[in-house]
């Protein structure tokens, strides 16, 4: 089982940086849909996605945001972090079998109220921006080590 490990407030460091790389699969999008309910046919209906200016289905913008959020759960500053804000603008779509990597990086520290300005851009397999935006957060105090929750597995039924 894997463990999380936080970085602590007092740890954070302007300048830090993390990553996280996925590839968008067509189940994921599709469970995706079903958790969010976001059925919208640019993500699900091949024949009407491919008579947008995308020409085929494109993923949830919040699916690739979920990763930023993934991203600053288990990586930076890890497990106990508290989301306070999110700004994201979709540069460019993400296509099934693209895979994109969350860029995390410590851009402020406000020790006064314990929180974090942290940039969360987003780029493809070619290196090309498909989302950028920053966050604040919340970073826990105290030193966090964890056991990753163990997700059961869930079967997709057509
Ligand atoms: C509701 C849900 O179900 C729907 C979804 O989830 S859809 C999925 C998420 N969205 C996307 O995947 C869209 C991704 N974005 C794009 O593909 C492009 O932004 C665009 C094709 C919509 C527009 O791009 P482009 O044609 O390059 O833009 P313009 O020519 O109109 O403007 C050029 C300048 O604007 C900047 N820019 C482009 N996109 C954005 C953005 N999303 N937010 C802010 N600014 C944006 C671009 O960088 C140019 O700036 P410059 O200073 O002139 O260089």
């Amino acid at each position: 089982m894997r463990q999380l490990e936080n970085i602590p407030f007092e740890e954070l460091t302007v300048g830090q940086t993390d990553s996280l790389t996925r590839t968008l699969t067509e189940e994921d999008l599709l469970l995706f849909a079903k958790v969010s309910g976001d059925t919208n046919p640019v993500h699900l209906d091949k024949a009407f996605a491919a008579t947008t200016q995308f020409e085929g289905r494109i993923a949830h913008g919040m699916w690739t945001s979920s990763l930023i959020s993934c991203a600053l759960a288990t990586r930076l500053p890890g497990p106990g972090g508290i989301y306070l804000s999110q700004e994201v603008k979709f540069m460019r779509p993400v296509k099934i079998g693209d895979t994109v990597t969350v860029k995390l990086e410590v851009l402020d520290i406000n020790e006064r109220r314990k929180r974090a300005t942290v940039s969360t851009n987003v780029v493809n397999q070619d290196g090309k921006t498909v989302v950028k935006g920053k966050a604040e957060i919340m970073p826990a105090v105290e030193k966090v080590v964890v056991d990753e929750y163990p997700l059961p597995e869930v079967e997709l039924k057509a």
